[in-house]
Order: structure tokens, then sequence, then C-alpha cells
């Protein structure tokens, strides 16, 4: 017994150095690894925001993008978290009235203040991009369109949000920023697969935009834009046609019908049956047909259809010049375009008049969708009403036109055949957000996309902890191993007698 005793005694797990040893070992572990730990979490996940006002020919709309605040400049993935559409017309609308212009902001810009936390007002940037309404009304009147940015950005400004200031954007822009907002949802960009192109069709213009193998900004150095992003070299085809969004062509067409037959047009491309008085000083109220005014014309006409998608397609070609290319090939009006190449994206107005028309499968052949349409058009104008009781008037007067020129468009202007029209895919969104150029505009701004691939960490969170973890637990077992020779089993051991 009293040996016994002895060799506890002499047990030098309990002497107090090798107690102390084991304490502090144990302690330095347990930073080790917390600090580890704290030193590589996610910070709490806290957001930023970013709003972008798109200022179009026919209405405003605003946009609020979120993304978690230790991804800024990253591959981080910017959300569009909420859209507000301004009511009334396009900011272009209110020349004569500019201070409305502002004023008509006001119910989209009290929404983005409840959809913001209050703590980010300050530090998130609100921008305002004008497009083609705008750069119609700049050429119409330049000091009009001044005094609306005037009262637009005064409006603005007053918002708590950080007002970067009010712009209208180049067509190249617009066609540039589409198709990096399609691209980046998709996450093209940051994995350097094949990008899509971009399609846009606005009221006052449209815009596509393309990657194409063949192109390389030497023959017409203008429809050319060049990126490096995320590692990758672009050098984007792209170009905006105003005056060829649906409203403008729908004027280009009517100033068309209007030279012959003053007073009354029977126009293809409205249902039997439609009959509106329209006036000439409204039609003829645009840049893109002032000059073709007919003098001594009558105050009104009458505006009728007769339904018809062929000779509607007719008038549609007629808007559309294919003489006079001096480039190696074009599309319309002596613009350079190489062949369409790849998949494409086609969003809003296209996205609009495909959806209601049930035509954005593509896998249709263009002989079925074309027969459709014609069926559609030759419909009367109040079987049509009676169908569609919940639809806007004016939109659904329209989808025949519309639908005739987005066709037209496509084959006879960017030159799109039966097969490569199955590339095209008719979209809103992706992924929750708007097809546009708002989120491309905002990454830009914002410098979120950077030039270079960012360096990814070795492993991931989780697993650093872990090898962290496993690595000192490793040190810990080598150290007491090392402490062999002071193991009890290992010193003298105490004869029991
Ligand atoms: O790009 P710009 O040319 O400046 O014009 P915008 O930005 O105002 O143009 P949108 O894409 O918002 O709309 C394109 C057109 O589609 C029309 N539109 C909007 N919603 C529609 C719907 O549900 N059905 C049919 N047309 C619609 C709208 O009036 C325009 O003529
Ligand atoms: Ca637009």
């Amino acid at each position: 017994m009293s040996a016994q005793r002895e060799m506890k005694e002499k047990n030098l797990w309990h002497t107090p150095v090798t107690i102390i040893i084991t304490v502090i070992g144990v302690i330095a572990i347990v930073a080790l690894v917390t600090v580890a730990v704290l030193q590589n979490k996610p910070l709490h996940q806290k957001y930023k925001y970013g709003i972008v006002l798109d200022a179009g020919s026919s209405h405003t709309a605003l946009y609020i993008y979120e993304w978690p605040a230790e991804k800024d400049n990253n591959t981080g993935r910017v959300e569009q978290t909420h859209s507000c559409k301004v009511k009334g017309p396009g900011i272009s609308s209110y020349a004569s009235d500019p201070v409305k212009a502002g004023e008509s902001l006001s119910e989209c810009m009290q929404e983005a203040q409840l959809k913001v936390p209050k703590d980010r007002h300050q530090e998130t940037p609100l921008y305002l991009g004008a497009t083609a309404g705008m750069r119609l009304l700049n050429i119409e009147n330049s000091s009009a369109s001044d005094r609306v940015f005037q009262a637009v950005g005064e409006a603005l400004q007053k918002s708590p949000f950080s007002f970067q200031g009010a712009r209208i954007l180049s067509g190249q822009e617009e066609g540039a920023f589409g198709w990096v907002t399609v691209n980046y949802l998709d996450d093209r960009l940051s994995q350097g697969l094949e990008t899509t192109g971009a399609l846009d069709l606005g009221g006052a213009s449209t815009q596509i935009s393309f990657i194409s193998d063949s192109f390389d900004g030497s023959e017409s150095p203008a429809n050319s834009v060049t990126f490096r992003l995320y590692g990758n070299d672009y050098n984007l085809y792209t170009h905006s046609f105003l005056c060829y969004g649906k409203d403008q062509v729908l004027r280009l067409v009517l100033a068309h019908l209007t030279q012959s037959g003053l007073g009354n047009v029977a126009d293809p491309c409205f249902h039997s049956g439609y009959m509106e008085t329209k006036n000439y000083s409204v039609l003829y109220d645009s840049p893109c047909v002032s000059d073709r005014k007919p003098s001594g014309a009558p105050a009104t006409f009458t505006h009728s259809g007769r339904g018809d998608f062929l000779q509607c397609q007719e008038m549609v070609k007629k808007v559309f010049n294919f003489t006079n290319c001096k480039y190696s090939q074009c599309s319309f009006n002596g613009v350079f375009q190489p062949l369409v190449q790849g998949p494409f994206g086609a969003f809003s107005a296209y996205y609009f008049v495909m959806n209601f028309l049930n035509l954005t499968d593509t896998s249709i052949p263009l002989e079925v969708v074309k027969e459709k349409l014609t069926r559609y058009c030759a419909t009367p104008w109040n079987e049509i009403q009676q169908q569609h009781p919940k639809v806007k008037v004016k939109y659904l007067a329209e989808y025949c036109f519309s639908g005739t020129y987005i066709l037209t468009l496509l084959t006879e202007g960017y030159n799109f055949t039966s097969e490569s029209y199955s590339d095209i895919k008719f979209i809103k969104k992706i992924k929750g957000s708007d097809a546009g150029w708002t989120l491309g505009y905002m990454l830009n701004l914002t410098n979120m996309i950077p030039a270079e691939a960012p360096d990814t960490p070795l492993l991931p969170h989780a697993g650093y902890v872990s090898f962290v973890t496993v690595i000192a637990l490793l040190l810990f077992v080598l150290f007491i191993v090392s402490l062999r020779p002071l193991w009890p089993s290992c010193s003298k051991q105490p004869q029991i007698v």
C-alpha cells in the first residue's frame, strides 16, 4: 500500500509542471482555433444597396439592387430586390412642365426609402440614366432636355440616398450594359463561358449586342466596345437604332400610310373593325418623322384597321433602308453588322409582345410563328377586345403591329434565319432580376466587376477551420508524445515488494 501511495506521489502527471504545460497547451489550442474561426468567418451578413432609375421613352422604372457587403469587388451576386414603375409617361414627355418630371418620381422614391434599411440610405448610390426619349428631346430641343434634367436632379438630390447624377446614356452604352447584365446574371462573365447576345426593344430605340468571332472592331470602330472582365477580354459588337423602338416605328409606318390618302388611313397592321380619329400634329411630333409631315394636311385623320399580316410586313419593311452598305455586310440603314452568332436573350418589348401573343417558344418553326400571327392579325377588333377585357386598349390594338415589327426586324433587319431564330430566347427576368441595361450600368459605376479574376482562397471557410483544428490537435498530441519520458509508465517503476 505504501508503495502504491509512493507511486501515486511520484506520478509525474500530477506534478505542477505537467499540469501547467497541459493547461497552457489546451488554452493555446482553444485560442488558435477561436482566432482562426473569428478571423475568417464571413462578417455578419450585412448588405449594400444601389438604386438605378431607368428613364425610358415610355416610362421610368426604379430598380433596387442588393449585395453582401463583404463581396464588394468580387464575384458576389448582385440581385434586384425591388422594382417600382413610375406612374405616368417618360420624363421626356414633361418638356413643357419639367417640375412635374421630378415630382412624378416621388412615389417610387418613397417606396425605395422603405425598402432600403435606414442606416444604409446615406451610402446607397442613386443613378438616373435616360435613354432614347431624352435623346430625341435633346435633338429636338436641347434646352428643354436640360431643364428636365435640372428638375429631375433637384428632386433626386432631396432624397436621403447618395445621388450620383442624371444623364443620357449613349446608344452604345445602352446596348453594352444590357449585354453585361444578361451575361452577369447568367454567371457567364465570372466563369468565362460563351456569352449570350442581347436584344433590347424599347419604345424609341432598339439595341443589338453580341460577340462575333469575325468582329475585331476594325471594320466599324463605332460598333465596338471592349471590356476586360474577370481576366477575359471581350470585343463586343453593339448598335442602337434611334427611332426603331416600337412606338417610333409605328409613327414611321403611319407616316408612310398617311402620305397617300390624306384624312383616311386603312392600316393592315391593325385589326379590322378598329377605328380611331387621330391628330396629325401628334403623329408628327417626333424628330423621327417630323420631316415627313405632308403639307396641307387636315388636323385629324381616321385610323382604321384591315388586319393583314403580309401587307403589314410590307409596310414595315419600308422603314428599313437596305441599300448603300459601304461595309462587307450590313443590317439596315447602312449600319455594319457581322452575321448573328450564338444564343441571344431578347427582352423588354420583345418579351411583352411575344409573351402576349404566346409566341415565346422559339422552337416553333418561324413559318408556323408567321401563320399564327397572320391568324391573330386577321381576328376582328371586337373579338380581340372580348378575349382580353383586362389588357390596356392601347397595347391591345398594337400587338399585331408590334409582333409583325419584331419578326421583320429580326429576320429582315438583323438577318436571323429560320435556323438561327431558335437561338433567341424571349426573356423578362434572369434569376429574379430584370433583363435591361440598369444592372450593367450600376456594376460598371460601382466597379463591381473586376478586370482580373479575383484570387480564390485555397480552401472554403469550413475546410479552413477544420484544417486548422486538425493540425492544432495533431501538434498537441505530438507535444504530449514528446513528453513521453516524463510519463509514469516510462519513468523508473517503483518496486513493489
Ligand atoms: O428604351 P426606350 O426606347 O427609351 O423606351 P422604354 O424603356 O420606355 O421602353 P420599354 O422597354 O419600357 O417598353 C417598350 C415598349 O413596350 C411598351 N410596353 C410596355 N409594357 C407593355 C405590355 O405589357 N404590352 C405591350 N407593350 C408594352 C411600351 O409602351 C413601349 O412602347
Ligand atoms: Ca428601355
